[in-house]
């Protein structure tokens, strides 16, 4: 698959250890971050990886802040993206599976390398099931629309 991965200053710590998992796992990775930790504002990130997964430059996207929480607000500003905060492998999947999450987002001070490693190995390998979730994402699509 081809991933961006994106970054402010505090998920830079996290970068090296998933960037070099998925490339393990044989994935194509394009990193948008900050680089150094110098302070950094994570809406710029957020939204780089966001167009570029909502325009299918990329298949999806991962995000990674100091709780996920800001940079997953600004992707999720981008119409068609859904993005998903996780803490959990569980919920992780579950978003894939119900929800068709296209960006995945956690955060450095939340988080250990080896959860975050979890966390994108299940929600990689989860498979959005359709059905009558296709429908719920198209009510949410639709709010997208109602406010554009
Ligand atoms: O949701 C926002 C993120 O957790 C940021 O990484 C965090 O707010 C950055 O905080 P600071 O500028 O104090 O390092």
């Amino acid at each position: 698959m081809k991933i961006a991965i994106g970054n402010d200053h505090v998920g830079l710590t996290l970068i090296p250890t998933i960037t070099d998992y998925l490339k393990t796992k044989g994935h194509t990775v394009t990193h948008i971050g900050a680089y150094s930790a110098e302070r950094a504002n994570y809406p710029t990130y957020g939204k780089e990886v966001a167009l570029k997964v909502a325009s299918q430059e990329v298949d999806c996207g991962i995000l990674i802040c100091g709780t996920g929480v800001g940079i997953s607000l600004a992707a999720n500003k981008v119409p068609g993206i859904r993005a998903v905060v996780c803490s959990e492998p569980y919920t992780a999947k579950l978003s894939k599976e119900h929800n068709n999450t296209n960006i995945l987002a956690f955060g450095s001070r939340v988080i250990g390398p080896d959860m975050a490693i979890m966390i994108v190995e299940n929600w990689l390998a989860a498979t959005f099931e359709g059905g009558r979730h296709g429908d719920r994402l198209q009510m949410i699509s639709q709010i997208e629309k109602d406010y554009r």
